[in-house]
């Protein structure tokens, strides 16, 4: 580690008063580009987040044989055969290694797999079994993990597939999501500890909908996606909600106000839920005429929260718990583990490097109000851990952040848009 790399991030020394425009939503466009690859139509990716998760998967799909013009703020994906061999880096893109195998299963070539060092570590197994099952010749030599290389014919026979996906929801996203052109469809069914994440199947299902899939998600546990043709599509990417966890934490900590503009009044993004977590730590939430307005109150309030839901939320959250005046425990998030880095570790480790009396559980964290004082937070190529030390920085003197650089995995140019605000 060079000293360039650790990061002086901001102190905050008065109430922040800030309105700020967010990109746009990793998952929204990274489901829309996929979408768009497989449809019969070019579709428009409109105000598309420009990060290097969402460059990776436009390279994907370019290497498959899409085109995938990323030259403006609108992105135009015009689909085209897959009849070549290929490379994906799925760099730390847990949405590229999950939701781009059961599309380059559709090619005839041979489509090779690999990433970023830690990708390695994180799970994929579940879905190379599934792919297996319904067609495709998948090569991994047994390790269930990158690399792999997967083998097709141009034709993916589809049918029942039963997968574990309590360690992540984008095991049944990515099968839904190129199931409409197997010839039989696909019908996934979830057998395991409960699926995490929820909201973000949901955000799979309607955009499904949207380009005229029938998909069946009446059963728990159960998605079906009939076979047909995928429509393009017109997409109009929302504000990333999650990324809007360190901007609104920053009101939190500071007993100021930020206000996110263009939140959606109805959304799929998970990211959501930071209106209510925000509420039960003492804040005021509102919708305002430009967005969602939130002011931190004068004593933060710690919280006993499930984020099982919404675990990518759980590093800023946790943040917020250390610095707030009563204690916290939040619990139902095992899977975070599978993450860019094991987040429970890395949070207990680096919050408790810094005086914060954190407890780690096998599922969650407790965290008990302490003084804090500065050091290097760690970051652990980890997007999330850099916004959990960003809002600690802010709070407390003397905290340098580890490579906050890593934040372009979906916000390129954070550090100087936060340095903005302080
Ligand atoms: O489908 C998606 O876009 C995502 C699903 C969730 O993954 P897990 O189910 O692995 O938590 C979430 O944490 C991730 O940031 C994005
Ligand atoms: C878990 C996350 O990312 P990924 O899409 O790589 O799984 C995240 O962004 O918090």
């Amino acid at each position: 580690m060079t000293v360039a790399d650790l990061w002086p991030a901001p102190r905050c020394t008065e109430p922040v008063e800030a309105v700020v425009s967010l990109p746009g939503s990793k998952s929204l466009t990274n489901r829309a580009l996929v979408l768009a690859a497989i449809a019969d139509q070019p579709s428009v990716v409109r105000r598309a987040l420009r990060s290097r998760d969402t460059s990776l998967m436009a390279s994907a799909l370019t290497a498959l044989g899409s085109s995938v013009d990323t030259s403006g703020e609108d992105w135009v994906v015009t689909p085209g055969p897959f009849t070549r061999d290929a490379t994906i880096d799925c760099g730390l893109a847990g949405t590229v290694m999950r939701f781009v195998p059961p599309v380059a299963g559709l090619a005839r070539g041979r489509v090779s797999f690999d990433g970023d060092p830690h990708m390695r570590r994180r799970p994929v197994g579940e879905v190379l079994g599934a792919l297996s099952t319904l067609g495709i010749r998948v090569e991994d030599e047994g390790r269930g993990s990158l690399p792999f290389t997967l083998h097709g014919d141009g034709h993916v026979k589809g049918g029942t597939v039963v997968v574990d996906a309590s360690a992540s929801s984008q095991f049944i996203s990515a099968l839904l999501l190129a199931g409409a052109r197997y010839e039989h469809g696909v019908d996934v069914r979830h057998d395991g500890k409960p699926v995490p994440s929820l909201p973000h199947i949901d955000m799979t299902v309607a955009m499904l909908r949207q380009h005229g899939v029938d998909v069946d998600d009446s059963d728990a546990d159960r998605w079906t996606v009939a076979p047909g043709p995928v429509r393009g599509v017109d997409h109009l990417i929302e504000p990333d909600l999650s990324n809007a966890a360190p901007f609104l934490g920053l009101a939190a900590l500071s007993g100021g106000s930020v206000t996110v503009r263009d939140w959606p009044h109805e959304t799929t993004q998970a990211g959501d839920a930071l209106r209510e977590i925000l509420t039960l730590m003492g804040c005021t939430v509102t919708f305002v005429a430009d967005g969602v307005r939130v002011t931190g109150p004068d004593e933060l309030q710690g919280i006993d929260h499930d984020l099982h839901d919404v675990g990518e939320l759980a590093p800023a959250v946790a943040a917020l718990c250390a610095l707030a005046t009563t204690p916290s425990h939040l619990r139902g998030i095992a899977h975070i583990r599978g993450h860019e880095t094991d987040r429970l570790a890395a949070l207990a480790t680096e919050l408790n490097a810094l005086g914060a009396d954190v407890t780690e559980h096998p599922d969650g964290l407790s965290i008990t109000p302490a003084p804090l004082h500065g050091g290097v937070f760690h970051t652990y190529a980890d997007h999330r851990m850099a916004h959990a030390g960003v809002l600690v920085a802010a709070a407390v003197d003397g905290v340098l952040v580890e490579d906050v650089a890593t934040t372009s995995k979906t916000f390129p140019g954070f550090a100087d848009f936060w340095a903005g605000l302080l």
